[in-house]
């Protein structure tokens, strides 16, 4: 059996001021540190130890990550970071309140775009000053590579591809991994492990800095799942389809 751990970041600045962010690389809120250091601790106390840590590009992944490792005497393993754990691209919405947007457009096209599968935001065209396509972070995709706009699915092709080609031979040869990354990016990588399918996945939500543990057999299959360090009982919206039981 093998075990990881996934952990949205914990809250951003834009999650506290409900701004659409996406790629925009906002740092993490004082709630969202002491949320990461909380988790760090709860991991240490259960007993959690990794090999290996991947996460993407943006501040409030890495923070949240050194801190998770800093909490458990960890900070000297291989940290991987790429784009492709990026948040979705949240094209034109990104830097919009999710509150006045809804206003604008109404409930249910918001939703649609937050929670479709396969729909996109409005697109940022390649003169709007949101499209960072030139940040030296970004030096590594192709041209075309650096997205305008993303679904649920294109996020999910991307993360999946890195599964494959990174994170699951490192889990196959032993190692212990975690990964902090971001609500939609998590949601798209347990949509595949759990092949969830179509809309199945619009529902859930992610909470900021909270350790969701994945037991996988020999084939990387889930078995079970469950977060550490909630109290009380899990909201609905917060629990993948096959979860069974928190530790206590
Ligand atoms: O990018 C964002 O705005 C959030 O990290 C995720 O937002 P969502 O819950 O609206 O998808």
């Amino acid at each position: 059996m093998k075990k990881i751990v996934l952990i949205r970041h914990g809250q951003s600045l834009w999650n506290l001021e409900n701004k659409f962010t996406g790629w925009t690389d906002v740092d993490l809120s004082d709630n969202g540190l002491e949320e990461a250091r909380k988790a760090g601790k709860i991991l240490a106390q259960n007993g959690y130890c990794f090999d290996l840590a991947y996460t993407s590009v943006l501040k409030r992944s890495i923070r949240t990550l050194w801190l998770v490792l800093h909490e458990m005497d960890l900070m000297w393993i291989p940290v991987f970071k790429c784009w492709k754990l990026n948040e979705r691209h949240y094209g034109a919405l990104q830097g919009l309140n999710k509150q006045e947007t809804i206003e604008k457009y109404g409930e249910e096209q918001v939703h649609l775009w937050r929670r479709s599968v396969d729909v996109r935001p409005p697109a940022l065209t390649p003169d709007d000053e949101r499209y960072e396509a030139d940040d030296p972070k970004y030096k590594s995709l192709k041209k075309g590579e650096f997205p305008l706009t993303e679904n649920l699915s294109d996020t999910e092709k991307r993360v999946v591809s890195y599964w494959h080609e990174k994170i699951a031979p490192a889990i196959l040869q032993g190692q212990k991994v975690i990964i902090s990354a971001h609500g939609n990016t998590l949601r798209a990588l347990i949509k595949y492990l759990d092949q969830i399918p179509g809309d199945g996945i619009a529902s859930l939500n992610i909470p900021t800095g909270t350790p969701l543990v994945y037991e996988l057999n020999d084939n990387l299959v889930p078995i079970r799942h469950y977060y550490l360090g909630i109290e009380g009982p899990i909201p609905q919206e917060n629990i993948p389809r096959h979860i069974i039981h928190s530790p206590k």
